[in-house]
């Protein structure tokens, strides 16, 4: 567990960068630091492996005060992954990976062994391993920043916006990486960002800092978004984060309707009845294992040759699906907002429908939990 108690930084410009952190960052867990630019969660993120030294209070990890260790074996002790990766150029991959086993006495060859593992743990090839840094994209430096950080297996990871220097699509595959890397290695990580859907994503817990390095608030994702404790922390969590929470609740809970739903073996007139018996005004049909194939409208049933198969006819696309086991009431959503028929398709494990829910079912399961 990292302990910031009462952690202040004073510039002798008579900046405070850091206003009496009090916090306690869980051990094997992901704690994010969110909030306004120079809010301090650098400062914050820089006093654990003593780059900053504060004006006041204490840090401890596992209940030691940092000030107690010597500052470059502290280092060692810690993996830090800074913005664009802060590699060394003119070192191949592998060598940078190897920077503090080697410092710590690793010996070349079970160094080097250790970086060629990690290098595949963060998905890199093993050809990458021997190219220098510019000759790999930003992404794939970031990766092997990750791998840099990991090397010795510090049980603590210090992370200063480590994604936020490429692509939105890079970025989210940087984070899908974390997160799994992060359910088998159980490291206490510290996480800087100025995204909040990172942050969401991300953390097991959320500190977001307000100008002046005061703690406006520290709570798990869930209940940041459900009760920011004020003004700033509202306008800074976003005003769309009802849909946000969304993201908490599992599709699973939505009751899915099945009437509907029609084998393309079927014919037009049976699905006109089917329309008309069940009021829907869309029908779902589907394929060789139950697979969407469209969506056909209650009229166009009924106008079309009543002896003609579903299959053979033209339909809507059922546009994106969500998974009932793996997705949340956010997903469904937007596959609802998203459907020509106002409608979204759940399916299970294998592809094949459950049932379809419409826009209406969605928000009286939203209303359910938030009203
Ligand atoms: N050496 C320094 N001397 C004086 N002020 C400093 C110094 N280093 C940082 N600061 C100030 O401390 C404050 C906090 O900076 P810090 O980098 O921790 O903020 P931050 O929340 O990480 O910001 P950003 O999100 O923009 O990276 C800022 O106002 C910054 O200008």
């Amino acid at each position: 567990m990292i302990t910031f108690e009462g952690v202040t930084k004073r510039y002798p410009d008579g900046t405070v960068a850091l206003d009496g952190l009090d916090l306690q960052a869980p051990s094997g867990r992901t704690t994010v630091l969110v909030g306004s630019s120079g809010s301090g969660k650098t400062t914050a993120l820089r006093t654990v492996n003593r780059l900053v030294e504060p004006t006041g209070g204490r840090v401890l990890i596992d209940g030691t005060d940092v000030r107690e260790r010597d500052p470059a074996l502290l280092r060692r002790s810690i993996g830090y992954v800074i913005q664009q990766a802060g590699l060394f150029p003119h070192r191949t991959v592998l060598d940078n990976i190897a920077t503090v086993p080697l410092l710590l006495g690793w010996g070349r060859r079970r160094a080097r062994s250790r970086a060629a593992e990690l290098l595949e743990l963060v998905g890199l090839e093993a050809a990458q391993g021997r190219r220098y840094p510019h000759q790999l994209s930003g992404g794939q430096q970031q990766r092997v920043g990750v791998a840099r950080a990991l090397a010795a297996d510090p049980p603590v990871l210090l992370m200063d916006e480590p994604f936020s220097a490429v692509d939105p699509v890079v970025r989210a595959g940087l984070q899908e990486e974390l997160l799994r890397l992060q359910s088998e290695l159980h490291k206490t990580v510290l996480f800087v960002t100025h995204d909040i859907d990172e942050a969401v994503r991300l953390g097991d817990g959320i500190a977001v800092f307000r100008p002046g390095g005061v703690l406006a608030q520290y709570d798990t994702p869930e209940r940041l978004l459900a009760e920011p404790v004020d003004a700033f922390v509202e306008g800074f969590v976003g005003y769309d984060r009802g849909v946000r929470r969304l993201s908490f609740f599992p599709a699973s809970r939505l009751d899915l309707h099945t009437d509907a739903v029609l084998d393309g073996g079927r014919t037009a007139g049976a699905a006109a009845r089917t329309a008309a018996s069940t009021g829907e005004p869309w029908l779902l049909v589907t394929g060789a294992d139950r697979a969407p194939l469209g969506w056909l409208s209650a009229e166009r049933a009924a106008a079309a040759d009543p002896d003609r198969p579903l299959e053979s006819l033209e339909l809507e696309g059922y546009g994106h699906i969500f998974h009932v086991e793996a997705d949340s009431l956010r997903a469904a959503l937007d596959a609802a907002m998203l459907s020509p028929a106002g409608r979204a398709v759940g399916v299970d494990p294998g592809g094949a429908v459950v049932g379809v829910v419409s826009q209406a079912d969605l928000a009286a399961a939203i209303w359910g939990d938030h009203g």
